[in-house]
């Protein structure tokens, strides 16, 4: 219910107050990370620590991350990740701000030369941030060196007014009453700013006093790094976020009763309807798996980072085809997920006070921001398609894409499923997830040749996105569980998830010849009765999850099942319910009323 102003000002007291308290209490990285997650609400303390902090230790050189990283840990400035433009967003080659070196002072000269080099976007830039990492097009010697990273000032650390040459503002009001809103995303034109030369983010390249472009031995990706680590923080966001619609849906599905009442017995919880179960049963185990997969990949980033502190650069490809690929089908299923969900609790699942619509606007730019989902499986196609290329000269895959190795066997296995029950086997399951994610991209690579199908390689992609997630979830049941029965209720979950993503894509298993028609409908009649098998455990499920009422926000998904009472009160604190009579009353209603009375009596 605030005004756009009120949620901004509430922002920032909510992430001061935050910092005061991980101060006083001393909080690690990880508290201090989790505190922020908790509040709860978009803010450019996100863009600081998630996006200004990491580019600069990914970026900066020892001396420059020494010089910038101990202010920016202190809060002594508040930094942001200015990139995307007005005109430019996916393609970052394309971004036209320039830095052009000037030997005099030996200093760049920052500038926006067109409208569509405006900075339009950074979280944070609008009102708060009074430094960024700013790409831009290095020019020196006369020479476009394409795009790179430069510390600048933005607003004075005295009174927080831009600098001179540098204008900026609110980019406007986003989706959503609030979601988002609490953001200040930015626009900023910059007219010929100075910078010293020490501020270009120097690790990848540097510049010389001389003005010489010198190259580093890292690989120029190394640029794009921050991305990666973003996109791996997403996964795990959108795994919190779907989880948080499921519990919703499925405790509102075990309170809410429609029909079924014969001879004055009790209505049915709308929960125990089939096609309640068959909608809303697949996001329950898609938010285990996401989370799993969560889990792996914030492994593999790790990994990643070790081995490039080593100067070992040969799993970063790997590394960005996973997080570029888990980014994009996690957070559109999610998008997705969350949308159906207000479905799935019918009417009242579109108030506000059902936090779905809150949940679903905060969420579904996730689909867009760090790299739209489209363009990001288009890159773990062009990944593939190289891995293909390998494989048939001989290399052998390893990683997420070892699979192909075992080419000769899965471009011509048959699944060995006969039975309903055979769908429980998960190495049956993933044969046919291997079989298909190998065919769609060797089919898609030989076509290549004659025809380049962008379609084509989009949905190789999610096949092999898809297989990494099943795999994950099924090796995840390999390890010790700890609790009695929660081993069996995750098998469940981990079947479910598998197999309506058979059901999902049946065209693409029968097309490829990795299952039968018969096959592919004995999946279906497993799930049916995987449904059934969880509708009890559901309830325990999401609570597994262990959100407090206040962090669900929800009045249908609470713990107690009071929803009603919950519905009721949430009702009258809308601010239209302050007074009996509306405001306008006066000015519109009873003159209209009146007039027709006087109409009538004529
Ligand atoms: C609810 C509140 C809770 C609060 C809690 C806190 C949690 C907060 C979580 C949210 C976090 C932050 C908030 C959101 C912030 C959003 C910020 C942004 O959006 S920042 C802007 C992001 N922008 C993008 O993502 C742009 C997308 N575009 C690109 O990444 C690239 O331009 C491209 C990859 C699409 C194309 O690159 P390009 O170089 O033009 O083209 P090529 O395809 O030829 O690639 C060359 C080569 O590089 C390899 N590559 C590409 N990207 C990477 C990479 N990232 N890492 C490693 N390698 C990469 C590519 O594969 C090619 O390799 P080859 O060997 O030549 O094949
Ligand atoms: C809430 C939010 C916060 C953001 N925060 C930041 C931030 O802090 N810092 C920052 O720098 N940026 C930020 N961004 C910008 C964001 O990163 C970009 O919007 C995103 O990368 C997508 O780029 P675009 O807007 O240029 O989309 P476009 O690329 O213009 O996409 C438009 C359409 O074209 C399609 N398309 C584009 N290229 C291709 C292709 N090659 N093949 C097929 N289809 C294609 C897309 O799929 C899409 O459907 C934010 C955006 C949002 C929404």
């Amino acid at each position: 219910m605030l005004s756009r102003k009120e949620l901004f000002k509430d922002t920032l007291k909510k992430a001061a107050h935050a910092w005061k308290r991980t101060v006083e209490l001393h909080l690690t990285e990880e508290e201090a990370n989790l505190l922020r997650l908790y509040i709860d609400q978009p803010g450019y303390v996100d863009l600081h620590w998630v996006m200004f902090v990491p580019a600069i230790k990914g970026q900066g050189t020892e001396e420059q991350q020494k010089k910038w990283l101990t202010m920016a840990y202190k809060f002594q400035i508040i930094g942001t990740y200015a990139q995307t433009e007005l005109g430019h967003g996916s393609n970052v080659q394309g971004l036209e701000t320039t830095a052009t070196f000037d030997p005099s002072t030996d200093e760049f000269i920052m500038h926006s030369p067109t409208l569509t080099s405006s900075k339009w976007w950074p979280g944070g830039l609008g009102k708060t941030s009074t430094h960024a990492v700013v790409y831009a097009r290095l020019i020196t010697e006369g020479k476009d060196y394409g795009i790179h990273g430069f510390i600048m000032q933005l607003r004075s650390l005295d009174d927080h007014s831009p600098l001179p040459g540098i204008t900026i503002g609110d980019i406007g009001g986003k989706f959503g009453s609030g979601a988002y809103n609490s953001m200040d995303n930015g626009v900023m034109r910059l007219d010929h700013v100075r910078i010293p030369r020490d501020q270009m983010l120097m690790r990848l390249a540097q510049v010389t006093r001389e003005g010489k472009y010198v190259h580093s031995d890292v690989p120029k990706q190394l640029l794009y790094g921050t991305m990666v680590y973003v996109r791996q923080t997403i996964v795990a966001d959108a795994s919190r976020a779907l989880s948080r619609a499921v519990c919703i849906a499925v405790r509102y599905g075990a309170i809410r009763k429609q029909f079924g009442s014969k001879a004055g017995g009790p209505e049915t919880q709308v929960l125990n309807y089939k096609t309640q179960q068959s909608r809303l049963f697949p996001f329950l185990a898609s938010a285990y798996a996401f989370r799993f997969v969560g889990q792996w990949l914030k492994w593999l980033y790790t990994d990643v980072t070790q081995k490039l502190e080593s100067k070992d650069f040969s799993t970063l490809p790997e590394a960005h085809a996973c997080t570029a690929g888990l980014k994009s089908v996690t957070t559109s299923a999610t998008a997705d997920a969350i949308e159906e969900c207000q479905k799935l609790c019918g009417g009242h699942g579109y108030l506000n006070s059902s936090g779905l619509p809150e949940l679903f606007a905060v969420n579904l730019p996730a689909c867009t921001y760090e790299g739209d989902n489209v363009v990001l499986l288009l890159q773990v196609a062009r990944f593939l398609m190289k891995t293909v290329s390998q494989v048939a000269s001989g290399k052998q895959p390893v990683g997420t894409t070892a699979y192909m190795g075992n080419i000769q066997h899965l471009m011509q296995c048959k699944s060995v499923v006969n039975t309903v029950e055979d769908w429980l086997n998960p190495a049956a399951i993933k044969e046919v997830f291997e079989a298909r994610a190998l065919r769609m991209a060797v089919n898609c690579a030989q076509n290549i040749s004659k025809a380049p199908s962008q379609e084509e390689g989009f949905e190789a992609a999610v096949a092999h996105v898809q297989l990494i997630i099943v795999t994950k979830f099924i090796e995840k049941l390999q390890e010790d569980i700890l609790g009695h029965g929660v081993k069996e209720q995750l098998q469940k979950l981990c079947g479910i998830y598998a197999l309506h993503l058979i059901h999902k894509h049946l065209g693409d298993f029968l097309s490829t010849g990795c299952v039968t028609a018969r096959q592919g409908s004995l999946a279906n009649e497993r799930l049916g009765k995987l449904y059934a098998q969880v509708r009890p455990n559901a309830v325990a499920l999401v609570d597994a999850f262990d959100y407090t009422d206040h962090y669900l926000g929800s009045a249908l998904g609470r713990y107690d099942g009071d929803v009603y009472s919950a519905l009721y009160k949430e009702a009258w604190k809308d601010p239209l319910n302050e007074t009996v009579v509306p405001d306008g009353y006066q000015e519109h209603l009873r003159p209209l009323l009146k007039q027709q009375l006087k109409l009538s009596r004529l």
